[in-house]
């Protein structure tokens, strides 16, 4: 059942006349599940495609094949391949070779019930009394093995009472036992009483080994994915395979048909970006061949967890591998025996050896780590150090006329004795501002790419970051040759954003995806969001920290239309009302409508008509006709002859004549966490996100919130190079120090302890209306933080130019009004005047807005 949507719980509101809509309304979207049209669209065409790939080879119900379309985001390919796991299996179970091995149970079996006639195609069907059945799936007392005796209950005859059942040495019973068979008694040592074996000596009875009587689930009826602990295992225990195999080179062809059916775990590893490489101390652990430090390790990138927690029990998984290259000598760590025992046994005790530990053996997690020069444990003075030079500095005598010895020495030592703290990472104490100045750094900017799923906004990144050199050929190749091997070549150049084996096996991007490159001009960094509709948190986590959206659309036909029911509009006023005004529009997949300029105005038409009224304006928006598959006027033109009416921008010079956004340097220091990780060894709690304001440096002292909890500032990364300051607009990774990670979760706000930011329980915002908006239960977000809310009071509907209260009294808020409404929040949240949330409701986006007041 979907959620009700704001348009449910506004019909039972006693309108005002002009508030009356037509039921249609109110109900577009309960039918079919929550299914929208373009979904029941894509469903209806991806049944079809699915039952033209099965062929009749097998029989599926459409429930079936809708629910692995449903499943696989209408992937017909990946549908088809599971539909055909699931089921084919069930037509081996006829194939003659398996039914010659009657055992002698069946034939006991089967010559004691009364048997049916195979029907066509089942030859080893027969039936079977259900009273037989009950007795051999249920007997307690039955000594068999169930591996070779199950039955399974294919059909059950009411009428007749009979089961047709067949005998499996693979498929256990699949259903549970019809009732009606407990009127039937007939026990097990009657049913077995003329069988010669009854009489075997206990001594030679075999083990009995209980299958489960009933499926364990899977797409269609439960879970079957193991436990998180049992997965974590597995893993650990396939990287240590892992890694036992690859100090053996093998050459058994079992061994490359294992590799084959690991290529998409494999492609995780194989990823140019990965989350380890962007780790200089991962780096350190695995050491990487050298070819693999191409160009591209300069602009890595990292995937956004979830939450925190995953995201550190993720990075805890991987061990690190043993070093292969030089021979690691494993020290012996067992004790010697002790005194005690060595009286006892009369051993003469050997003197206590020290372990010597070579570097090799243990090496030093900071032997060679940039940066650790601020952590070195003898670089700061030891604890002795510390209580002596207090002692000096209680013993040293103030100059000036107070000098009298009073006869308290103790008591005056004892005050003086305040052990200043010494702080662990040291400042260099810089005029940040200063330095930014000073620094000539080029402008930055970070935008947003959104859009519906699948109009190629990770391809067309990936075309970017391949055309300018940030990805190598040698990358590109390899992505190639994955992405083939399981069937997606076409999707070689989104993987250079999406970087997980699910967002690689669906061809679908699931979170944000982070990555650099510069012009002449200027550093960007793409945040590149997910389309489908089930990750709009992730995709407003993105756009809460870009200064513009780069907005694509797919051109071909029907993907245009069905984007604009979807989500090409409800992303566009997202970033809208978060704040962004700039909108760079990629009129994608060009190639597919043959440069059509009818199709690119058609397109810019509706969409200027659509944008304006989303109060974007006019001189903010462009239109860039491209194909980012092809690389048409992404960074080069358009080739001549294809698309001669055009001869405007390309879409990398688009980009570049973007105006930078303004930095409020001057303000209190406040960062949105949007990752928290385990840096590396020496880095045990790492966060990552966008300065909204102020500066840092290396050694400030940080306040996060909510927790209220304090630490240190120990490392600064910008773009993956270790710095000693960053400021507003950057997003970047801080390392932390003196801060508990239980402390810290995604979403929090990292601020200045001496200006931090309040904790908020209710506030009003100025609010832009997607949906009806009443006094109600929603969810607000900002950034990737959450909280349960109720909308508790709408205080006037706003004019949208001018912002002046137009009405007052207001029942409820008409899609696409400005409003003012007060928000009480579950629980306190860091919000501030000035901040930006979303609200939403049951699955959809209500409403966004800006925080007037807060209390
Ligand atoms: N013909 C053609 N196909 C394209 C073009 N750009 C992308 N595609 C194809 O469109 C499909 C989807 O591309 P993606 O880049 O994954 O789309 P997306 O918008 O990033 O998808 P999500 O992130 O999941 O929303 C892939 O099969 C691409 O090969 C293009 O310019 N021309």
């Amino acid at each position: 059942m979907p959620p009700k949507s704001g348009h449910h719980r506004a019909k039972n509101v006693d309108y005002e006349e002009d508030d009356v809509y037509s039921d249609d309304d109110y109900y577009e979207n309960e039918e079919g599940g929550g299914m929208t049209d373009e979904d029941r669209e894509q469903m209806r065409i991806g049944a079809i495609k699915v039952k033209e790939a099965l062929n009749s080879s097998i029989t599926v119900s459409d429930s079936q094949i809708q629910e692995a379309l449903w499943h696989y985001y209408y992937d017909v390919g990946k549908s088809v391949t599971y539909l055909k796991n699931k089921h084919a299996p069930a037509t081996t179970t006829t194939q003659p070779k398996k039914q010659k091995a009657v055992s002698r149970f069946d034939q006991a079996v089967s010559a004691a019930s009364t048997p049916k006639k195979p029907e066509t195609g089942e030859q080893s069907a027969f039936l079977m009394p259900p009273n037989r059945i009950k007795e051999l799936c249920t007997a307690p007392s039955l000594k068999c093995t169930f591996q070779s005796r199950r039955a399974n209950i294919k059909d059950f005859d009411t009428n007749t009472g009979a089961s047709e059942c067949w005998a499996s040495a693979e498929y256990p019973c699949l259903y549970p036992i019809p009732d009606v068979m407990d009127h039937v008694p007939l026990s097990a040592a009657e049913f077995f009483r003329d069988t010669p074996w009854l009489n075997v000596p206990t001594h030679r009875l075999g083990e009995i080994t209980v299958e489960p009587l009933f499926p364990r689930g899977g797409l269609l009826g439960g879970s079957s994915k193991p436990s998180k602990l049992a997965a974590l295992a597995a893993a650990r225990k396939k990287k240590q395979e892992e890694a036992k195999n690859a100090t053996s080179t093998s050459t058994d062809p079992g061994d490359m048909k294992a590799e084959a059916d690991k290529a998409v775990a494999l492609l995780d590893r194989l990823s140019v970006k990965s989350k380890e490489s962007a780790s200089p101390s991962s780096a350190l652990v695995q050491p990487q061949p050298v070819e693999q430090k191409s160009a591209q390790s300069k602009y890595p990138s990292r995937k956004r967890s979830q939450t925190p927690t995953t995201a550190f029990q993720e990075s805890e998984t991987p061990t690190p591998e043993p070093e292969t290259s030089a021979p690691v000598e494993i020290p012996h760590l067992r004790a010697g025996p002790s005194m005690f025992a060595s009286t006892l046994c009369g051993i003469t005790p050997l003197p206590v050896k020290r372990q010597h530990l070579d570097s090799t053996s243990f090496p030093l997690p900071y032997t060679s780590t940039r940066g650790f020069t601020d952590t070195n444990p003898f670089t700061g003075p030891s604890p002795d150090d510390i209580v002596l030079s207090a002692r000096v500095k209680g013993n040293k005598s103030k100059p000036g006329p107070n000098k009298k010895p009073n006869g308290n020495k103790l008591a005056e030592s004892v005050e003086k004795l305040s052990v200043e703290e010494v702080p662990k990472v040291k400042s260099k104490n810089l005029n940040v501002v200063e330095e930014f100045e000073k620094s000539g750094m080029k402008r930055m900017a970070n935008f947003v790419v959104i859009g519906h799923v699948d109009h190629g906004k990770s391809t067309l990144m990936g075309r970017l970051l391949y055309d300018l050199k940030v990805i190598d050929q040698r990358s590109v190749d390899k992505l190639r040759k994955e992405a083939e091997t399981i069937g997606k070549s076409s999707f070689a150049l989104a993987w250079i954003m999406d970087q997980t084996s699910e967002e690689r096996s669906r061809g679908v991007t699931v979170d944000i995806a982070t990555n650099y490159f510069e012009t002449d001009k200027t550093r960007f960094t793409i945040l590149d969001a997910p389309g489908h509709r089930d990750f709009i948190p992730n995709m407003i986590a993105g756009a809460s920290q870009a200064d513009f959206a780069v907005l694509v659309i797919d051109a071909s036909t029907n993907s245009f239309e069905s984007g604009l029911k979807g989500q090409t509009k409800e992303h566009a006023l997202l970033v809208r009302s978060m704040g962004v005004q700039r909108l760079v529009v990629a009129v994608n997949k060009m190639d597919t409508v043959n440069w059509s300029q009818d199709r690119f105005e058609e397109i810019s038409q509706q969409m200027t008509a659509f944008l304006t009224a989303a109060s974007f304006s006019g001189k903010s928006i462009t239109f860039i006709p491209c194909a980012g598959l092809t690389g048409e006027n992404v960074t080069r033109k358009i080739e001549e002859g294809k698309a001669s009416w055009y001869n405007g921008q390309t879409l990398i010079e688009a980009l570049d004549a973007s105006e930078p956004a303004k930095r409020s340097l001057e303000k209190p220091f406040r960062l949105t966490v949007s990752d928290v990780f385990r840096g590396s060894i020496t880095n045990p709690v790492s966060i990552a996100g966008r300065i909204d304001a102020g500066s840092i440096q290396v050694g400030d002292t940080i306040l996060s919130m909510p927790a209220n909890e304090a630490g240190v500032i120990k490392g600064v990364e910008v773009e993956n190079e270790p710095v000693d300051w960053a400021v507003a607009g950057q997003i970047a990774t801080f390392h932390l120090a003196e801060l508990d990670p239980v402390h810290l979760r995604l979403g929090d706000i990292i601020c200045d302890p001496k200006k931090p930011v309040t904790l908020t329980k209710s506030f009003t915002a100025k609010i832009l209306a997607f949906e009806h908006v009443l006094p109600m239960g929603v969810d607000v977000f900002r950034g990737r933080m959450s909280a349960e809310a109720n909308v508790t009071k709408l205080v006037a509907v706003l004019n949208k130019g001018t912002g002046e209260v137009e009405k007052k009294k207001v029942r409820i808020v008409k899609p696409g009004e400005v409003a003012r409404v007060v928000v009480q929040l579950d629980r306190e949240l860091p919000l501030e005047v000035g901040v930006r949330v979303v609200l939403r409701e049951g699955g959809n986006t209500v409403a966004a807005g800006l925080l007037e007041m807060c209390s």
